[in-house]
């Protein structure tokens, strides 16, 4: 067997979004992810995902130069290869991350969102040349199936007129019952039990009111509440005060670790995080402070499924729970969340994912949830199929695209609606 790695491919593609609204803006109508594919001697091709912004593509591309000749084994080796693609400071100072939802933008969040991309290829190549699923090459699942939350946005029907987009038979969100609508679509479609309302868009009032209106609706029900850090230390009080009695946990009320720990300090309802924690060196100051109760872990964050098995163990030492985040994602990532996440002991909440919202995939066979969870797969590497016309017809997306829809800005997309429109200051409320 000959596990060298002799060509590597990356394909930026532009996948659909629908009109979703978060507290920077909506979602673009196409987002960009990008497609790692590497080869071996023997022409065994893993594939990976990651995240497909310019910003990334820049890092990927040197990145894939230096693998031809590594082996797909030498998995610790990628960190090395990072360590040697030089990051644009441009990128870097002054600068948020996607969506300026993960905090400051540095060059290892960058490297490591590169890193787990190639990372997820090279075990998906090494499971398919050995026989052996991405689970059993990360030590074994615990679990035969893993639990998805239902991921609910307020949203409109659909992107502003005259802007090029795909259609869905969603219908808007904008209210209690339009939540509790979307809500009853995912566990008829999906069979979820868990659901996480992203939030920050609303005043606190009316977000309280649409996870009252979830509560009554499903009662006993694990329900969350994430507005990204848009709100005070104060109102993210009051709002765990008025939602306690409902909540499995609040994500992210305040931004940063001293205002989640003044929260946490004043509130039984636990906090989590994928926003504050997402790299190892964040870790000390917000566990010794008890900002945290629950980290959201996100391989495209951690630098890969290995790095996340770390962090969850880390997390287990300090009894702080571990579950998993989701931005915008195709199949091939989902196939790795659940791959990693059936390997992690005490995973006790759903994990997050958007890939209900996404329409398009790059897969032969999209992944199907029953009863809100996904079954781990056992075939050799990750058990998904690349469908090459369709990456193709992404990717062709991506290439007559004039670089508008190139890199994600949540921002500019609600400006076409509400011309003026800025990323609001933090807090918002
Ligand atoms: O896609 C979005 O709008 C989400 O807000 C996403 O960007 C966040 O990273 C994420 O879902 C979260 O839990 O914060
Ligand atoms: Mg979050």
């Amino acid at each position: 067997m000959n596990l060298t790695i002799t060509d590597v491919r990356l394909t930026p593609v532009l996948v659909a979004d629908p009109p979703l609204l978060n507290t920077q803006g909506v979602h673009q109508p196409y987002t960009p992810r990008l497609i790692v594919e590497v080869e071996t001697a023997d022409g065994v091709v893993g594939v990976g995902e990651t995240y497909g912004d310019t910003k990334y593509l820049e890092l990927a591309r040197p990145f894939a130069e230096r693998l031809r000749g590594r082996q797909v084994s030498d998995l610790n080796g990628l960190f090395t290869v990072a360590d040697e693609v030089a990051v644009d400071a441009a990128r870097v100072l002054g600068q948020t991350d996607v969506g300026g939802l993960r905090g400051v933008q540095t060059a290892d969040k960058l490297r490591l969102s590169v890193v787990s991309g190639f990372e997820v290829a090279c075990l998906d190549a090494l499971g398919r040349a050995l026989g052996l699923p991405v689970h059993a090459l990360l030590g074994g699942k615990v679990r035969d199936s893993v639990e998805y939350s239902a991921y609910l946005f307020y949203r409109w029907a659909a992107h502003p007129a005259g802007v090029p987009a795909e259609t869905d038979d969603w219908g808007a969100a904008l209210d209690p019952a339009g939540v509790v609508a979307q809500a009853r679509r995912f566990t008829e479609r999906h069979g979820f039990t868990s659901f996480k309302l992203k939030g920050g868009v609303f005043p606190p009032e009316e977000e309280i009111a649409a996870v009252r209106a979830l509560a009554e609706a499903f009662p006993g029900h694990p329900l969350r509440l994430d507005p990204n850090g848009a709100w005070s230390v104060a109102t993210s009080l009051k709002v765990a005060r008025e939602l306690g009695d409902v909540l499995e946990y609040l994500e992210d009320p305040a931004l940063g670790t001293p205002a989640m720990a003044e929260v946490a300090a004043g509130t039984g309802v636990p906090l989590a995080t994928n926003m504050c924690v997402t790299t190892f060196g964040e870790i000390e100051e917000a566990f010794t402070r008890g900002a945290v109760q629950v980290i959201l872990s996100d391989h495209h964050y951690w630098g890969g499924l290995r790095n996340t098995r770390q962090l969850a163990a880390v997390c287990r030492t300090f009894g702080v729970g571990v579950s998993m985040h989701s931005n915008t994602h195709l199949g091939i990532s989902l196939a790795a969340m659940t791959h990693v996440a059936a390997t992690v002991p005490g995973l006790h909440h759903a994990c997050d994912s958007h890939y209900p919202w996404q329409s398009e995939d790059v897969l032969t066979e999209r992944l199907v949830f029953e009863g809100g969870r996904l079954a781990v797969p056992d075939a050799p590497g990750l058990g998904v199929e690349l469908d090459r016309e369709r990456l193709r017809r992404l990717h062709r997306r991506w290439l007559d695209d004039d670089g508008t829809l190139r890199d994600r800005d949540d921002a500019a997309a609600m400006r076409v609606a509400e011309p003026g429109w800025t990323a609001p200051a933090v807090p918002r409320w």
